[in-house]
């Protein structure tokens, strides 16, 4: 059995109160064994002059998207995807999707993230490079039938469902999957009626994009004459276990519904922001009781997988939408990047307690920016920084240390993440 002692820091408490203590790993379980005294360990991180948290749960990003960063900006959600997102996305290879991944991944242990969930194709690249990572993920093929005939259309939906069942549980269970329609304008109707029961019927989870924008509603209100969630929820779309991308112009109604149907909403204040989709009534559902993660979104949209600019984001965002200074609280918006990402992912994680999941980063404390210390929950909402992190753990594994990314050759993967960009804007255009 092997043991790594976290020792001399402060730790953050699933209450949000931040004590000092040591948090002992059981590094063969993956889980936190004990938090206070407990001495020990064969290894040893040490956490002195810095603040342990959980691990960072990003509930919705496209991780290989980091190949299309800033390749397009400053467009609404429609006029980006068609006119440049999915043409170059056209041609990706699976090895561009490998490469894409995997600097999204080191970029996101080097910012203390270690969950995510992800959509998008060659997903056994993606969870490759997740297996490699050492990070926890629930991953999923994404099927859209706008553009493709009745057969194309059926396989791609088979496709998302064979995914989900093919890879839930590898990477010694740290990936999980969901099937994944890519929205509800985006697959044809006799399609999701054909294949959303077969999801169900196969116990699987459901993550999809819904009311991102007022263009993707106008169209269902017109066409069904109800509003999308009413719509997802008669296609038995709610009936799992399901989070939602986005959840920007929702009613009061939808937000009942998400309660009813305990629908979790994964909420991603940038994109939400640079693409104008809108502002997400945030703290209105967290009052209705949905639960709410926060996500980067893909790196084209956003333009980093840094989910502390996330929280501050979320934070001003939520204000502004409320129009209320109270709304969306620190504490608030560090469980929703924490706690309630990992419920919504379904993993347990997101709480530094014993038995719990040992997915932690360790934050340098002794910098200008986060000096002085009145309040760390405060800082980890409104100061800090993903450079700040200077170790990451999950499943128990070192995945960095001082800076030092142990799962990936992060030169290498830089490198040639530079040279597959520029091959695939050659091909592209
Ligand atoms: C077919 S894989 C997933 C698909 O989603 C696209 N995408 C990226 N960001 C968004 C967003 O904010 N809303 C909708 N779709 C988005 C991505 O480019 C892939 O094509
Ligand atoms: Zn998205």
């Amino acid at each position: 059995m092997s043991d790594l002692l976290v020792t001399g820091g402060q730790v953050l408490r699933p209450d949000m109160t931040v004590e000092r203590a040591d948090v002992l790993v059981d590094q063969d379980a993956g889980t936190i064994e004990a938090v206070g005294d407990p001495g020990g360990g064969d290894d040893e991180l040490d956490a002195a002059g810095g603040l342990v948290i959980p691990g960072l749960v990003n509930t919705h990003t496209h991780v290989a998207m980091t190949l299309l960063r800033g390749l397009a900006d400053d467009k609404p959600l429609d006029a980006w995807l068609r006119e440049d997102i999915w043409p170059v996305e056209a041609e990706l290879t699976p090895e561009d999707i490998r490469v894409g991944a995997e600097l999204g991944l080191i970029e996101m242990i080097k910012s203390g993230t270690t969950a995510l969930s992800d959509m998008y194709f060659a997903v056994e690249e993606i969870a490759q490079a997740v297996e490699q990572a050492g990070v926890r993920a629930r991953l999923g093929y994404t099927a859209v039938t706008v553009g493709k005939d009745d057969e194309g259309a059926r396989a791609d939906l088979e496709r998302s469902l064979e995914v989900a069942q093919e890879f839930d549980g590898a990477a010694d269970g740290r990936i999980r999957t969901t099937f994944q329609p890519h929205s509800l304008t985006t697959v044809g109707e006799q399609f999701l009626r054909e294949f959303v029961p077969q999801a169900n019927e196969a116990g699987l989870a459901t993550h999809l994009h819904a009311n991102e924008t007022p263009d993707e509603v106008g169209p269902i209100v017109e066409e069904h004459g109800v509003r999308p969630l009413a719509y997802a929820e008669d296609l038995g779309l709610l009936a799992g276990e399901t989070y939602v991308a986005h959840g920007v112009h929702v009613d009061d109604s939808e937000i009942e519904l998400l309660v009813e149907t305990d629908t979790g909403v994964a909420h991603c204040p940038a994109s939400n922001m640079k693409l104008a989709s809108g502002m997400a009534p945030v703290q209105d559902m967290l009052d209705a009781g949905v639960t709410v993660g926060i996500g980067t979104d893909g790196a084209a949209s956003n333009n980093d997988l840094d989910m502390f600019d996330e929280m501050r984001d979320a934070a001003m965002l939520g204000k502004l939408a409320a129009e209320d200074a109270s709304a969306v609280d620190a504490p608030t918006v560090v469980e929703m990047a924490t706690a309630n990402g990992a419920d919504l992912l379904g993993f347990d994680s997101g709480r530094i307690e014993p038995g719990a999941n040992a997915d932690l980063a360790v934050l340098n404390l002794d910098v200008p920016h986060l000096t002085p210390a009145h309040d760390l929950v405060s800082h980890l909402a409104y100061a800090a920084r993903g450079s700040d992190v200077r170790h990451t753990v999950a499943d128990g594994q070192v995945l960095m240390r001082d800076r030092e990314v142990t799962v990936f050759d992060e030169d290498r993967v830089r490198e040639a993440a530079v040279d597959h960009a520029d091959a695939l804007v050659e091909r592209a255009m």
